[in-house]
């Protein structure tokens, strides 16, 4: 399933309609008809329906909604915000139609009274604004989307929760229509993954309008979905052994800070890595080595508890992932420098390993193997040179500028992680949850990546199955055992095993 900025959807449409010669008042048709059909599944015939429409082909939409839901017995009116005169073109013919059918239109003016149609009122539909919003609320939209937020009804958006926008913008306003659901139409705007506005949405669907699927090749940015893991995850061979599995290296690990390396190398083990070896501090090893007997060990040289740079023949090792636990003192940064030069395998950087490379970042384009940046958004900011909060507004344009340039795969972490390879290509992973939110679950992430980057042919595929396996272990733990509040990294690192006996039965 594809993400969509509103500019390419508009693109999208104009193919489907100039190029395919399906017209536009049709495509129009199968979207309301497409969101009638999943209220009729959701409604039952008593509840009284209200559609609030704007000027643009969004309140087209809710004119063919009203007319389907109204042909299916429900009671129906349309409130219209805009003079006639706004009401142009695909819009107009649906209005037409829906007053034709004997449909019920109100005007709104200074003296209308919502609380009055509320009464009258079960659920509102909101099709006010679609991809073709800017800025602020204007007046009547501001009033009507802050009592519609007021009122205790169901809300159920068309395409996009009125009053927040498309894409990567600011200039919202907060009474943008909190829904309880919206219907999306042929593919999720940037918004829908953005923090400052998923939660607008409410629960979301897509519904399908007839864009032929050739239509969507230039769109780089995609869903990585259940169906795609079942396509990309490689199944193993009866006769594989334990090479044939990945030979894995993790760096990292201090005197003070032994627990984050263990989490990484557990779960690359349990991730399904066919040879692991930690290599850290000698201090740090008897901790380790008591929670994972199947690691081995590289004793690292150390000086005060931290890693050093040091000879080291990474030679035997399919991947290798540098940086959580190893401190920020000056010592380790060199052993970074060292690895991202030496590696001649996908690399992967993490943590610690992260805020070395800040000041290096040109080293990264002098590779040549794969290498893989995991930020979170604290750490994206530090490598990009913006604010955390730049980041958080644009995380998916970012992302490409940042992936592209340094010539790396980067897998920006968050509620909604977000995959880019270096030629710029995206992928949002939906799976995981708030129990996530917390130290360890980066470093578990990682051991999983370490491992799939080893048994994947694309590091892509690699990536995005990672942060999908991750995601859907914590899912299933919050779901079946534990809760968001005290799930640990470990719980997350346990659950794959269910995950993975579900994906193989
Ligand atoms: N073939 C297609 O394209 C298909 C499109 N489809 C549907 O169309 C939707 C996109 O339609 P659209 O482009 O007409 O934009 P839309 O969001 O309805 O409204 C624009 C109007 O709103 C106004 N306005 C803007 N900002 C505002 C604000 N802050 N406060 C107040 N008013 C504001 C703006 O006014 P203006 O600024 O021009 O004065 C303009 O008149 C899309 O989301 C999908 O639902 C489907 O039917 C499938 C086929
Ligand atoms: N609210 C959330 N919903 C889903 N996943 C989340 C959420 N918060 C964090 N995560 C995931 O948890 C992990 C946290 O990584 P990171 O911030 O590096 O944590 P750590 O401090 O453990 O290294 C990432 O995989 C991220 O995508
Ligand atoms: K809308």
């Amino acid at each position: 399933m594809h993400i969509v900025t509103a500019k390419e959807m508009y693109e999208i449409d104009r193919i489907t309609m100039e190029e395919y010669g399906l017209d536009g008042r049709i495509l129009m048709e199968n979207a309301g008809r497409a969101i009638a059909k999943q209220l009729e599944g959701l409604l039952s015939l008593n509840q009284r329906i209200t559609i609030l429409v704007g000027s643009g082909n969004n309140g087209g939409d809710g004119f063919v909604i009203g007319r389907t839901m109204m042909n299916a017995g429900y009671s129906v009116r349309i409130l219209q915000l805009v003079e006639d005169n706004r009401i142009r073109g695909d819009a107009q013919y649906h209005k037409q139609l829906f007053l034709s059918f004997g449909g019920t239109l109100l005007h709104w003016n200074e003296s209308f009274d919502l609380k009055e149609l509320e009464e009258e009122t079960d659920v509102w539909v909101d099709a006010m604004l679609g991809i073709g919003a800017k800025g602020a609320l204007r007046s009547p939209f501001s009033e009507v989307c802050t009592f519609v937020n007021r009122s205790e009804r169901l809300t159920v958006s068309v395409d996009i929760p009125s009053g927040i926008p498309a894409d990567e913008e600011s200039g919202y306003t907060e009474e943008a229509i909190h829904a309880d659901i919206t219907y999306i139409i042929e593919a999720p705007k940037l918004s829908t993954f953005l923090e400052r506005y998923a939660s607008y949405y409410g629960r979301w669907e897509v519904v399908r309008i007839g864009i032929p699927n050739s239509a969507w090749s230039f769109i780089k940015r995609a869903i990585w979905s259940d169906q795609s893991v079942q396509q990309t995850l490689p199944t193993r061979s009866r006769f594989s052994h334990k090479g044939s599995h990945g030979r894995g290296f993790v760096i990292g690990g201090s005197q003070s800070m032994p627990g984050s390396v263990a989490l990484t190398s557990s779960a690359a083990l349990r991730a399904g890595a066919g040879l692991l070896t930690i290599g850290t501090v000698p201090e740090a090893i008897p901790s380790i080595a008591a929670q994972l007997t199947e690691a081995t060990f590289h004793a690292m040289k150390g000086q005060n508890g931290w890693i050093q740079a040091q000879e080291l023949d990474l030679s035997p090792y399919d991947s290798v992932v540098i940086g959580m636990g190893m401190g920020r003192a000056e010592e380790t940064a060199s052993i970074t420098r060292q690895v991202v030069k030496s590696a001649h395998c996908p690399l992967l950087i993490d943590a610690d390993g992260l805020y070395h490379i800040q000041h290096h970042k040109s080293s990264l384009r002098e590779r040549s193997h794969p290498t893989v940046l995991t930020p979170h958004p604290g750490e994206m900011a530090m490598l990009s040179n913006q604010t955390i909060s730049s980041v958080l507004d644009h995380p998916i344009s970012i992302s490409k500028t940042f992936a592209m340039e340094y010539g790396v795969y980067l897998v920006l972490k968050g509620p909604f992680t977000i995959i880019t390879t270096p030629d710029g290509e995206q992928w949002v992973n939906l799976t995981g949850n708030a129990g996530l939110a917390k130290g360890g679950s980066g470093d578990a992430l990682a051991g999983v990546l370490l491992t799939m980057m080893m048994q994947h042919e694309t590091i892509q595929h690699a990536l995005s199955n990672g942060c999908y396996l991750h995601g859907k272990s914590a899912d299933y733990m919050v779901e079946h055992q534990h809760s968001d509040r005290d799930l640990l990294a470990t719980d997350v690192i346990h659950g794959l095993i269910q995950i993975f006996r579900t994906l193989s039965s």
